[in-house]
């Protein structure tokens, strides 16, 4: 069934659906209003009714389905979770009988320009993007059109501009018409290295829901006029963006795209900010995946290190850990800035609770602005506003507060960074007056039901409310009056919505009526009147009704709009409040946990005494670890040093045995690293961290096999990006390279990889590199930058210990054998498996097969019933130096 105007005669209101059908984009849903219901029709109806389990009908011989307009909401929310877009088709006009009534295109919500809070995530940034590509590189531009964000970015390499998009993770992605069949097509077509940048582009682009618009409005001349005029600026320069700027192309098609689903211009957006990929620290999309940033490897927040740092106690701040943990700053000012702030708030305990405290009661400020800036008019939000403003004195105060001397100490305290954020808060008493004064104490969700407005604001309302009670009163003294009057005890003054009000007498008293009752109507049970006198009351009461909710209407209107005068300093507090709820969060993590101010400077070291894992060691703590844990194992996390410097200590090589701990370990130095960049504090008793560029990844086994990838080939790809794009500024962690494929390969391919790692003769990036090949250990001897490094198990009657202890020097075995048998492989396989070991161990080449294995064979090979050992490499392999600077395999 198509939804092109069937060849029938339609309707007038059916002509009226099809005019606003045919100007939606393809694949938008319109739900089109009739009455209390939004209704779909056609091919919309059969979609919207499976994915939303409507009831399926018929309207002469075409599907229909319909949803209640008050709930309309949480059907949207679903339609759009589901990647479709929906269009809002309401009245505009009155409802007059027996005429069509006027109906427009109020917005399209797509997955990206949804601004309702029950459809965004509070505690989540929602991007809208749009990206081009062409030889001078990648440029996108990204929008949070909830909260006004909007930024541009251009890189001459993909995969510098990648990391931070992928962390952005945008709900929706905008692209110019066919680029992506264009770049899925070229993906294919080349699987070599110089193709990996465009592959791993057109992988972000599959992985999000995209919508396509024409080329043209990607043109970066005309995008640069339409992101001034959207702005209200004559030129770019405020803004420090040049007018030739790459990535205005995309700023302007997602502008246009905004306007287009908004049906108006994003009124909300104030700033255009450049994001430079050389000023943060990049964390590749594999390494936000392998360090469970943003979400576990499970695929829920908790667990991530996201949910392990945030405290944060309001939605605006729990977004802006969100952002400053996709784009990590590499500007030590900066990060020092934070570090300072966060120590400030940690050392006063009770004034940073009292902080907290108001911050927990801060509403989602940009949000509220947002909708109200883009006619999304709620009278709740507009207390969220009152609720907030009136925070602001005492959130003020405490910070101001912070200059004094605090309960430990008498001595005057130095200016403090806290102190200063006082005036970052913006005052605006008489708005706060103003709202305090106007907002009743219970108000509608809906403009249209009235009511918002407080009794005593406004004289002109009060009268015309007044009316309406007045007239009120009479009718209920009306019923007592005409039963006096007419001696009918049982008359009843009644409202119903089709008749208005009206006297209704039984069949039995319909003798006793008066003269001056018009008959209205004739029911079961008696006959229904009006008198002239009620005709006029109820017209007085209707239209009093009309006019107290119109006046209502402009008086909250004029609210709305005092709010938004003060729109700029409403959103700059908002700006500082976030940044606090964010800082103070830390200090409150840094007090819960111990954590330490590390020392972030632009040398090439690493180096952190007693590290710990800041996810692992909150897990370890919490009731169920405790409630799970056995006797013998302890809760407590082990922390550990590590010493890294690009010039010195460059590679530490990690041996141990199986669960010994060190997977654990290089992703908590990663973490570390992580953190100090963002300007928190971290779990580690002291710690300096030289200023790093990207930190990549090669942990863990995952597939891609939708993808048509094997396991080893996602640990290649990985492993090739790296080495293709690591600076002596990065840092690398690197657990059991090689494991996918045959031991030799394996071991080989790891091999060859430390060796490049350390090919620089002065210097290379920082390298944790975790791995079972024992033989690896060897190099330590001729690379003079690498470490041996190993975690110690204690063994105890042929049972090992965890100590999880790091430290110098190589491990001795790998104990795979007892770890096999605390995972509860059956005894008498750990015992077969101890009987080969120990073959392979020593110089006998062969293997016998025990007994019932050969005889119960099906068909046992003839000529050799014993499996002959691999030659082994363990005693064959030795290095030695030679002339080359590369080594040699013997
Ligand atoms: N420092 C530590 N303190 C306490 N517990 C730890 C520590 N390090 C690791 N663990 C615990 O030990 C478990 C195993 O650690 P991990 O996965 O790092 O071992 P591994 O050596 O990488 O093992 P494999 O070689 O088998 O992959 C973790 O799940 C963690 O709970």
């Amino acid at each position: 069934m198509s939804d092109s105007k069937p060849a029938a005669k339609l309707t007038p209101m059916m002509e009226q659906y099809f005019e606003v059908k045919r100007g939606l984009p393809d694949g938008t849903l319109l739900l089109f209003r009739l009455g209390d219901f939004f209704e779909l029709f056609y091919e919309d109806a059969v979609i919207a009714s499976r994915l939303l389990g409507l009831t399926l009908t018929k309207r002469q011989d075409y599907p229909m389905a319909g949803l209640p307009y008050h709930a309309a909401d949480s059907y949207i929310t679903k339609l759009l979770a589901a990647g479709r877009k929906v269009a809002l088709c309401d009245q505009s006009g009155p409802v007059q009988p027996g005429k069509l009534v006027k109906r427009a295109l109020t917005r399209i919500l797509t997955p990206g320009t949804t601004l309702a809070a029950s459809q965004l995530d509070a505690n989540r940034n929602h991007y809208l993007c749009a990206l081009s590509h062409d030889k001078r590189g990648l440029h996108a531009a990204w929008l949070d059109l909830s909260t006004g964000e909007f930024r541009i970015a251009s890189d001459t390499q993909i995969e510098s501009l990648l990391p931070v998009l992928t962390a952005l993770s945008p709900a929706e992605l905008v692209l110019a018409e066919g680029i992506f069949s264009k770049w899925e097509a070229e993906s294919q077509a080349h699987h070599d290295a110089g193709h990996a940048d465009l592959r791993s582009l057109y992988h972000f682009c599959a992985d999000h829901t995209r919508s396509e618009i024409p080329n043209y409005h990607f043109e970066p001349r005309a995008g640069a006029k339409t992101v001034m005029d959207t702005l209200g600026v004559l030129n770019l320069e405020g803004f420090g963006i040049s007018p030739e700027h790459s990535a205005l192309g995309p700023a302007g098609a997602l502008l246009y795209y905004a306007t287009e689903t908004l049906r108006a211009r994003p009124e909300n957006l104030r700033t255009l900010k450049e994001y430079r990929s050389s000023g943060t620290l990049l964390l590749d999309p594999a390494t936000l995946r392998n360090l469970e940033i943003f979400s576990s490897s499970r695929g829920t927040r908790e667990g991530s290190l996201l949910d392990a740092i945030n405290r944060t106690r309001s939605a605006t701040g729990a977004r802006l850990l969100e952002r400053w943990l996709s784009a990590p700053t590499l500007e030590l000012h900066e990060i020092h800035r934070r570090q300072v702030l966060v120590g400030e708030f940690a050392a006063q305990p009770s004034r940073l609770s009292a902080l907290q405290d108001s911050l927990v009661q801060v509403r989602d400020i940009p949000r509220i602005l947002g909708r109200l800036q883009n006619r999304l008019r709620n009278p709740r939000e507009l207390a969220g506003i009152r609720d907030t403003l009136a925070q602001f004195p005492k959130i003020r105060a405490v910070l101001a507060d912070w200059n004094s001397p605090s309960a430990n100490s008498s001595s005057p305290e130095p200016k403090r960074l806290a102190a200063e954020y006082a005036d970052r808060i913006a005052a605006l008493p008489d708005l706060l007056a103003l709202l305090s004064r106007a907002l009743a104490d219970e108000l509608p969700g809906d403009v249209a039901d009235g009511g918002m407005i407080r009794p005593g604001h406004d004289a002109e309302l009060d009268r015309l409310r007044s009316l309406t009670t007045n007239n009120k009163t009479w009718l209920s003294a009306l019923e007592t009056t005409e039963q006096q009057r007419t001696g009918i005890k049982s008359l009843k003054v009644k409202f119903s919505n089709n008749f208005g009000y009206f006297i209704e007498v039984t069949k039995a008293n319909l003798h006793l009526v008066p003269t001056d009752y018009i008959r209205r109507q004739t029911t079961v049970g008696g006959e229904r009147y009006v008198t002239e006198k009620l005709r006029e009351k109820e017209k007085e009461i209707f239209t009093a009704e009309e006019r107290a909710l119109a006046r209502e209407q402009d008086l909250f209107h004029a609210l709305v709009s005092s709010v938004l005068a003060e729109a700029d300093a409403l959103s700059r507090t908002a700006d500082a409040l976030a940044e606090l709820d964010v800082l103070a969060g830390w200090a409150a993590l840094a007090r819960e946990w111990d954590y330490t101010r590390p020392t972030v400077d632009d040398s090439d070291q690493l180096l952190i005494e007693e590290g710990r894992h800041p996810v692992v060691e909150q897990m370890l703590k919490s009731p169920q670890a405790a409630a799970s844990a056995s006797a013998s194992s302890s809760a407590a996390f082990v922390p550990n040093d590590t010493e890294l410097c690009a010039s010195g200590a460059q590679l530490a090589l990690i041996t141990g045995p199986n669960m010994a701990g060190k997977s654990t370990y290089i992703r908590q130095v990663a973490l570390i690293a992580l953190l100090g960049h963002i300007g928190c504090w971290v779990p580690a008793k002291s710690c300096r961290i030289g200023l790093i560029d990207r930190i990549f990844s090669r942990v863990g086994a995952s597939d891609d096999l939708a993808r048509g990838n094997s396991t080893f080939m996602v640990e290649m790809n990985e492993t090739a990006n790296i080495l293709n794009n690591a600076t002596r500024r990065s840092l690398i962690i690197l657990d059991e390279i090689g494991r996918g494929t045959s031991t030799y390969d394996g071991l080989s391919i790891a091999w060859a990889v430390v060796e490049h790692l350390h090919s620089d003769p002065q210097a290379g990036p920082r390298t944790l590199f975790a791995t079972h090949y024992q033989e690896l250990t060897q190099l330590e001897k001729h690379l003079p930058r690498l470490r041996n490094l190993s975690v110690t198990v204690k063994e105890w009657n042929d049972e090992i210990v965890f100590v999880r202890r790091v430290q110098p020097g190589a491990a001795d075995r790998s104990y795979g054998i007892q770890v096999a048998r605390l995972a509860g492989l059956p005894l008498s396989v750990i015992d077969r498996a101890k009987e080969i070991l120990s073959r392979l161990e020593s110089d006998e080449a062969v293997v016998a097969l025990p007994a019932t294995t050969s005889a119960a064979a099906p068909h046992p090979a003839p000529s050799s019933p014993e499996p002959k050992l691999p030659p082994k490499p363990k005693k064959k392999l030795t290095v030695e130096p030679i002339d080359d600077p590369q080594l040699s395999l013997f």
